[in-house]
């Protein structure tokens, strides 16, 4: 008798509802971008047992950093947080989602992509943020909880958040830090420095402690991107 042969067993099933869970899936995206930056010798690691994270200097000119601020400085808007204004102290930063076709962007996202070995489509549209003097990003995880109202709709998007690569577009005066306290580490803002850290464990689930924040600045003003990348393709609005 004819039998259907049943599908082959995928671990990218967009239908699981496992963003808190263990997954190969995310592992193996963990390990693949690892083994790669680990390989570069531009790229330093950054001791933690807990997280996984690396940084690489001068990785965008002095010329592209002053472009970007202005494009940031042009298309700042209040900060908003997925989970709304509850909590309004929370990201007191400005931000603009950034238009990719932006000259100097197109290129600065191919290079993130190329260095760690990850497809852009899987970036959210990246993100330009500006922090003036006592300004902050208070201690959050990048990953997505989910037991949130918001959670169905991020993972139709294209599921956890992965890894996440942040450009100090700026040296800060003072203050503006990023730190990681399970790590206990703290990276002081350095202009054209590149920081990419893995949101999740070993084992695909969630990092709790990946936990950070954005010290407030103390004094000048703070200008970051940040690229968001999903475990699936990213799309902006799901069918
Ligand atoms: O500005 C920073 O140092 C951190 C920003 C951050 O954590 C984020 O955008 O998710
Ligand atoms: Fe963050």
């Amino acid at each position: 008798m004819f039998r259907r042969k049943p599908a082959p067993a995928t671990d990218i099933d967009a239908n699981t509802d496992d963003g808190d869970q263990p997954s190969r899936h995310r592992a193996q995206i963990g390990r693949k971008v690892a083994a790669k930056l680990s390989r570069n010798p531009m790229v330093a690691r950054m001791e933690s047992e807990c997280l996984t994270l690396y940084m690489r200097d001068d990785f965008v000119s002095p010329a592209e950093c002053a472009q970007l601020r202005a494009v940031i400085d042009a298309g700042a808007r209040p900060s908003s947080l997925f989970s709304g204004t509850a909590e309004a102290d929370y990201r007191t930063s400005d931000s603009c989602s950034m238009d990719p076709g932006e000259p100097p962007l197109d290129a600065i996202v191919a290079r993130i992509c190329a260095l760690m070995g990850l497809d852009r489509a899987w970036g959210e549209t990246i993100q330009g943020q500006r922090y003036q003097v006592g300004q902050e990003y208070k201690f959050h995880w990048d990953f997505f909880p989910v037991n949130t109202d918001y959670w169905p709709h991020m993972r139709a998007q294209g599921g956890q958040r992965c890894w996440t690569a942040m450009i100090y577009l700026n040296s800060v005066e003072a203050g503006g830090e990023t730190c990681f306290p399970h790590a206990g580490l703290s990276v002081p803002p350095l202009e054209g420095r590149l920081l990419m850290w893995n949101n999740l464990r070993e084992d695909g689930a969630p990092n709790q402690e990946s936990l950070h924040s954005a010290q407030p600045v103390a004094a000048g003003a703070k200008y970051v991107l940040t690229q968001w990348f999903r475990e699936r393709p990213w799309k902006a609005r799901p069918e």
